[in-house]
C-alpha cells in the first residue's frame, strides 16, 4: 500500500486502494452536470500505427462521464487524416480531430503568423495549443485532462484518477499533475526526471539557497509527466512553450498564476510505460539530449524572471554541483532497484549524467548568448485580442475538415 505522506508545498492525492474504479467513475458521472469534462490527446499519425493508441481508444470507448475528446493530429497527409477519422470512430464520446497539417488549419496558422502569434516550433506544444483553442471555442468543458498517446500500460482508471481532482465541484483545484513510478520490463525508467530534473533542482537550491519556485518544482513527484488536468479558465492566461520545456513551462505558468493550494498532484497509475526515446549523445538537437537542454533553459529562464542572476561562473558552479548530486542519486536508485528486484545499469546511468552535465553548460551558454529567445506561444487571451474571430474560425475549420473528409461522422 502507498503511504499518505505530504512531501511538498502542493497537495498530494494518493491512491490508497480503497475503492473500485466503478465507484470512482460513478462519482465522476455525478460531477459532469456541474463540470462537463473533455480530454485532449496530442497525437502523431505514426502513433495510430503503434501499440499504445489502439488500446487507449478501446479503453476510452468505455468511459461514460466524458463529453468531448479533442485529438490534435500531427504529421498526417490527407489520406492519413481520413484514416484517423475512421480510427477514432469506436469512441463513444463526441470527438473532433484537428488536422494540423491540413490547408484549413494551416491558413489559421498563417493568419496568426502574420501577427507574430503563431507557435514558432512544430511539436507537442503547438499541437496542444491549438487543441486548447478548440476547447475554448466549443465553450462546453469545465474540466480538461490531457495525456500522451504512447502509454502502453494504459487503462481507463488513469483518466478517472487524473480528472477527479478538477472535476469534483467540492474541490477547489485549478490544476492537477499526474504521477506514477515509471517501472516496466524489470527496469526503472524516467531517465530525465530521475537523473536531470531532481538533481538539478537540488543543485540550484544549493547554489542559490531557499527559493519558493524551486521548492514548488521539487514538490512534484513526476514533474515531466505528460498527464495533467485543469479547469478550463486556466487556458486563457497560459503561455505554453513549444519545445521540450512544455511540462516544466506549464508548471511554471501555474506557479505564476495561482496559489499553491489551488494546485495538486495525483497518483494515477500503478505502472506506467511509454515509447522510450534515444539519449542521442551524438546530437544535441535530438532525443533526450535536446529534451535536457530545453528543460534546463526553461528552469533558468523562470528563475531569471524571479531575479536570479546567471553568468558563466554560476553555470560552472551549477554544473559541478549538479554532477555531484546526480552521481549520489545513482546509488540511491541502484539500492531501491535492488530491493525491488529491478535492473539498474550503473554505467548507462552515469553516461546519461555526463551528457546532462554537459547540457547544463550548453543550456547556460545558449541562455547567456540569446537573452531574448523565448519558446513561449502567446496566451489565447492575447491571440483573441489581436484576432477576435480566431476561435470561431478555428472551430469552423475543424468542423469543415471533418465534414469534408468523413461521410459517417
Ligand atoms: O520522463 C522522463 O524522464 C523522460 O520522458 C524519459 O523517460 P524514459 O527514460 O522513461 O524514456
Amino acid at each position: 500500500m502507498a503511504d499518505f505522506y505530504q512531501n511538498g508545498i502542493i497537495t498530494t492525492l494518493h491512491n490508497l486502494r480503497q475503492r473500485s474504479l466503478e465507484e470512482l467513475e460513478g462519482e465522476l458521472r455525478s460531477f459532469k452536470k456541474k463540470r462537463p469534462m473533455a480530454l485532449v490527446l496530442p497525437s502523431l499519425f505514426s502513433e495510430l500505427e503503434g501499440d499504445a493508441l489502439p488500446n487507449i481508444v478501446q479503453e476510452l470507448s468505455k468511459v461514460d462521464y466524458l463529453d468531448d475528446i479533442v485529438i490534435g493530429l500531427d504529421r498526417a497527409s490527407e489520406d492519413q487524416y481520413r484514416q484517423a477519422l475512421e480510427f477514432f470512430k469506436p469512441l463513444n464520446q463526441s470527438f473532433k480531430v484537428l488536422w494540423n497539417d491540413g490547408p484549413r488549419l494551416q491558413a489559421i496558422d498563417a493568419k496568426l503568423r502574420a501577427k507574430k502569434l503563431a507557435p514558432k516550433e512544430l511539436g507537442k506544444g503547438r499541437n496542444v495549443w491549438f487543441c486548447f483553442g478548440y476547447v475554448l471555442a466549443a465553450e462546453r468543458a469545465k474540466a480538461i485532462a490531457l495525456h500522451d498517446c504512447d502509454i502502453v500500460t494504459y487503462d481507463r482508471s488513469l483518466l478517472a484518477r487524473l480528472l477527479y481532482p478538477v472535476a469534483n465541484p467540492n474541490f477547489n483545484y485549478k490544476f492537477c499533475k499526474g504521477f506514477y513510478a515509471r517501472v516496466a520490463s524489470g527496469k526503472m525508467h524516467g531517465r530525465v526526471t530521475r537523473l536531470l530534473v531532481t538533481p538539478l533542482v537540488r543543485a540550484l537550491k544549493k547554489v542559490y539557497g531557499q527559493n519558493d519556485y524551486l521548492d514548488y518544482i521539487d514538490s512534484f513527484r513526476y514533474p515531466l509527466a505528460g498527464e495533467f488536468s485543469f479547469s478550463t479558465d486556466v487556458i486563457n492566461d497560459l503561455r505554453i512553450p513549444s519545445d521540450w520545456g512544455l511540462e516544466i513551462g506549464v508548471l511554471s505558468e501555474l506557479n505564476r498564476n495561482y496559489a499553491n493550494n489551488r494546485i495538486c498532484q495525483a497518483d494515477i497509475a500503478d505502472t506506467y510505460d511509454h515509447k522510450h526515446q534515444s539519449l542521442s549523445p551524438e546530437d544535441t538537437a535530438k532525443g533526450l539530449s535536446k529534451m535536457s537542454i530545453d528543460i534546463c533553459k526553461a528552469l533558468f529562464r523562470k528563475l531569471a524572471t524571479n531575479g536570479v542572476v546567471f553568468n558563466a561562473e554560476t553555470f560552472r558552479a551549477i554544473k559541478a554541483t549538479y554532477y555531484r548530486i546526480a552521481l549520489d542519486f545513482v546509488e540511491t536508485y541502484y539500492n531501491d532497484a535492488q530491493m525491488n528486484g529491478l535492473n539498474l545499469d550503473i554505467h548507462a546511468e552515469e553516461a546519461a549524467i555526463e551528457l546532462f552535465a554537459e547540457n547544463v553548460l550548453n543550456a547556460g551558454h545558449d541562455f547567456l548568448e540569446n537573452p531574448m529567445e523565448t519558446p513561449f506561444i502567446p496566451s489565447w487571451n492575447r491571440a483573441m485580442s489581436a484576432l477576435p474571430d480566431i476561435l470561431d474560425e478555428l472551430s469552423e475549420a475543424v468542423t469543415a475538415d471533418m465534414q469534408e473528409y468523413s461521410d459517417a461522422i
